[in-house]
């Protein structure tokens, strides 16, 4: 029974949000929703107090306050109104602000009114910002210092000593402080986090030895590319590439000799293909190319050129000159088949050239295209 009443409060304060928001969006939402709430639960007993008290203007303006938090709580059952989270914050500080001024206008009940003004920094800060929450803030600091110093109260319905006047300002100012300070260092947190998690999804997605996309990181622009080849219908290829006979590189120049080649090779790749191509390591000495708007004839020209220009190549080790050739599968992937099949022929057709005897280039259309 409690965890029903629980579960369906919690429905009630997550009304608006949807899997299609980000985490961050939803949670804004949540607390928009729990703040309205407190909002027009508050302002309502209040109103009620205020009512019986006699105050009937003051009850008034509470039972209006009420209703607007209300309905910042329920806009959210309109996403047809555009970013609800916006309006609501929007309306819910406005309202807020309104209402604590209408509090030091009037007093309250027993002049105590004034006291509510400390929700406004918290609120400010959470909704705007650190930087819109300070304007806000201010904008609110600079009506409420002169409706409290006006000469002879004129803008008061009430009246304060003097004391008191300077003594909520400067407690006023101190809360703000306060929580700007702790906002700052939140907003700060939060964007150490954010370039972290962005840095190491970055490392993820990329090869440490070469800095090119690993498989994770090339899957991205694989589906990227497929899901336009889909809709655009221009041709797109594939080039998967082996080093030849790279156990005998190790062997002979030991691992950091065999490390050194494939960072050469990748940076001679990266030389050597258009702005829209990727290159990424595929495995251990194989390496697959993606060509956007290329056909199989083209990406086969393309795969014989690099061949060649490999071969001629010459890697510079501790005073080595290495020579190492390269077999090429080229593969131009169509929308009937999915991206792992393409992957699969296209390795298929470096299978071939490698069995065929190396260094050379080996399409899936099953020719073979040099020696
Ligand atoms: N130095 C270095 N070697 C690697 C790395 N990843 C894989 N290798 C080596 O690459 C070699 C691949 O050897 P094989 O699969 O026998 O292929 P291969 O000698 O190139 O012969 P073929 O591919 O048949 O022409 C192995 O010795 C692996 O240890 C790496 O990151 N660094």
């Amino acid at each position: 029974m409690f965890a029903n009443g629980k579960r369906t409060f919690i429905n009630y304060l997550q009304i608006g949000t949807t899997d299609e928001k980000s985490l961050e969006a939803n949670q804004q939402l949540f607390v928009s929703n729990l703040f309205s709430f407190i909002g027009y639960t508050i302002t309502f007993i209040l109103a009620l107090n205020a009512a019986i008290s006699g105050t009937s203007m003051l009850s008034i303006s509470l039972f209006f306050a009420s209703g607007i938090f209300f309905f910042c709580h329920q806009v959210h059952r309109f996403p047809k109104l555009g970013n609800t989270i916006s309006i609501s914050k929007s309306i819910v500080f406005i309202n807020l602000l309104l209402l604590m001024l209408y509090l030091v206008y009037s007093g309250g009940v027993s002049n105590t009114g004034p006291l509510w003004i400390y929700i406004v920094p918290p609120v400010a800060f959470f909704f705007s910002g650190l930087r819109k929450g300070i304007t806000g803030i201010a904008v609110f600091v600079i009506i409420l210092t002169v409706m409290l110093f006006y000469p002879h109260e004129t803008l008061l319905q009430t009246t304060y000593t003097l004391e008191f006047k300077l003594r909520l300002m400067l407690s006023f100012l101190t809360v703000t402080l306060l929580f700007g300070f702790y906002e700052y260092s939140r907003q700060q947190s939060y964007n150490r986090i954010e370039d972290l998690s962005h840095k190491y999804e970055q490392q993820a997605m990329h090869d440490a030895l070469t800095n090119l996309p690993n498989r994770r990181g090339m899957r991205v622009y694989l589906n990227h590319e497929y899901n336009r080849l889909m809709r655009s219908k221009e041709p797109l290829s594939l080039l998967i590439c082996d080093i030849d006979y790279f156990k005998q590189v190790n062997d002979k120049y030991f691992h950091d000799g065999g490390d050194f080649v494939l960072q050469s090779l990748s940076k001679f790749f990266i030389e050597k293909i258009r702005q829209q191509d990727i290159v990424a390591r595929w495995g251990g000495e194989e390496f697959l190319f993606l060509l956007p708007n290329t056909s199989l004839k083209d990406a086969v020209v393309l795969a014989e050129k690099i061949r060649q220009q490999v071969e001629d190549h010459i890697i510079h080790y501790k005073h080595n000159d290495i020579k190492i050739t390269i077999s090429m599968g080229v593969n131009e992937v169509t929308p009937n088949v999915n991206i792992e099949q393409a992957i699969n022929i296209a390795d298929h057709s470096l299978y071939a050239a490698k069995k065929e005897g190396r260094n050379q280039t080996v399409s899936a259309d099953t020719m073979k295209y040099s020696t």
